[in-house]
C-alpha cells in the first residue's frame, strides 16, 4: 500500500529549505497589510491572495517568481510582524508533522521600517521560540544574503554572532542568472574561518558553473536545488548512466541536494513532478533531500511534496524515511544532536507507521 497524504503526514519530517517570507499564511498577509497601511496587495480577500501567490509564481521565470516577494516581505517590516509570522511558521510545520526544520529568511529585507539587523534577527528568533514552544518542533534559523546585493560579508558576521543563539547557518538567494556564488566569496572564506556551516542556491536558474563554484571555490556544505547537477549525467538508451567529474564528486562528497520539486515546476527548472531530475538522483544514491521551498508561493507542505513523489515515482515509506534520514544527516545541528533525532524520532515513528495494522 502506498503512503496516503494522511499518514505523510503523520510521519516524522526534517525540512531544510523553507523560506520564511514564502510561507506566511494569506490571512495573515491581509492583517498586516491593514494594520501597517501596506496598500499594494493585489487583493485583501486571503483566498483571493492565495490563488493569485500560486499564479503569479507560476511563470517559468524565476525572476517573475521572485517578484511576488514584494509582498510578503512589505509586511514583514517590524518586530511584532516579524515574531508572528515566525510563530505562525512553527506552528503551521508542526501540524504538518515537521519534527525539524531549518528556515530561512534574508535580514537585510526587513529594514525599511527603522529596524537594526539584530533587531529583525531577535524577534524571529522569539517568534520561532514562542511557536515551538510545547510542540513537537524543532526549528532553526538560516540567515539569507541577496546575491544581488553587496550585504553578504555583514550578513554572514550576523549569523555568526547569532550562533549560539538559534542561528544554525548561512544562505545566499535571489537571482542566480548573473549573480555567481564567488560574487561573495568574502563571506564564504570568512564561514569557513569561523567553522560555520552555509548552503548556497545553486544550479536552479543556472547551470553547472554555479553549482561548480559553489562547491569547489565557495566551499557550500549543502546545495540548494542543485537540480541542474543533472546536465552531468549522461543516461544512454538502455538506461545506463555516467556522471561526469563534478557530478561524481557531488555524489562520492555525500553533498546534500536540498531539492524543491513543485518550486522548480513553476520556475522553469523542471517540465512535471515524473520528470523532475529528483527521480535519477534517487535511483543513484546522491544525498537527496525533499523540501518546501516557498509554501505560499507552491501551496504547498512537505507532505504534499512527499505524496506528489509517491504518485509519480511509486515511493514507499522506505524511500521516505530514506530521504528524512537524509536530511536529518545533513542538518546544521550537532553531530550527536541529528543522531538523537534520528534514532529516538524518525526511526520510531516511521516505524510505528510503517506497520500498524
Ligand atoms: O527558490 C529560490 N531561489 C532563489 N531565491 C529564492 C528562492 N525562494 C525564495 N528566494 C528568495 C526570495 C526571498 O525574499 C529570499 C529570502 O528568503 O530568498
Ligand atoms: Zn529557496
Amino acid at each position: 500500500m502506498s503512503p496516503t497524504l494522511d499518514e505523510i503526514r503523520r510521519a516524522p519530517k526534517v525540512l531544510l529549505h523553507d523560506h520564511l517570507d514564502g510561507g506566511l499564511r494569506a490571512e495573515t498577509i491581509v492583517e498586516l497589510a491593514r494594520e501597517s497601511g501596506y496598500e499594494r496587495l493585489p487583493t485583501r480577500d486571503p483566498d483571493d491572495l492565495r490563488q493569485w501567490f500560486e499564479e503569479a509564481s507560476d511563470s517559468g521565470s524565476l525572476e517573475r517568481y521572485l517578484e511576488t516577494f514584494a509582498h510578503t516581505v512589505g509586511v514583514m517590516q517590524t518586530r511584532e510582524s516579524l515574531a508572528r509570522v515566525a510563530a505562525e511558521c512553527a506552528e503551521d510545520l508542526a501540524a504538518d508533522g515537521v519534527v525539524y526544520a531549518e528556515v530561512r529568511f534574508a535580514p537585510e529585507q526587513h529594514t525599511s521600517m527603522g529596524l537594526s539587523l539584530d533587531q529583525v534577527v531577535e524577534a524571529v528568533l522569539e517568534g520561532f521560540e514562542r511557536g515551538s514552544r510545547g510542540r513537537e518542533i524543532r526549528v532553526g534559523t538560516l540567515l539569507t544574503a541577496m546575491r544581488h546585493q553587496a550585504r553578504s560579508r555583514e550578513i554572514a558576521e550576523l549569523a555568526v554572532r547569532y550562533r549560539d543563539g538559534g542561528v544554525v547557518g548561512f544562505d545566499i538567494a535571489g537571482a542566480e542568472a548573473g549573480y555567481p556564488p564567488t560574487r561573495h566569496l568574502d563571506a564564504f572564506e570568512y564561514l569557513q574561518r569561523e567553522n560555520a556551516h552555509f548552503t548556497i542556491h545553486a544550479g536552479e536558474a543556472f547551470g553547472l558553473p554555479s553549482i561548480w563554484q559553489a562547491i569547489q571555490w565557495c566551499g557550500a556544505d549543502r546545495l540548494g536545488h542543485g537540480v541542474r547537477i543533472i546536465d552531468d549525467i549522461s543516461v544512454s538508451g538502455d538506461g545506463g548512466t555516467k556522471l561526469g567529474r563534478l557530478a561524481a564528486y557531488v555524489r562520492d562528497k555525500r553533498i546534500p541536494l536540498e531539492m524543491c520539486p513543485t518550486s522548480n515546476l513553476q520556475t522553469g527548472a523542471a517540465a512535471s513532478i515524473a520528470e523532475h531530475p529528483i527521480g535519477l538522483l534517487r535511483r543513484l544514491h546522491f544525498r537527496v533531500t525533499v523540501n518546501t521551498d516557498n509554501r505560499l508561493m507552491s501551496s504547498t507542505s512537505l507532505s504534499l511534496e512527499f505524496a506528489k513523489l509517491v504518485e509519480a515515482f511509486g515511493y514507499d515509506w522506505d524511500d521516505l524515511q530514506w530521504f528524512t534520514v537524509n536530511a536529518m544527516k545533513s542538518a546544521f545541528l550537532p553531530f550527536d544532536e541529528r543522531l538523537a533525532l534520528i534514532n529516538g524520532v524518525i526511526k520510531p515513528g516511521f516505524a510505528q507507521i510503517k506497520w500498524q495494522p
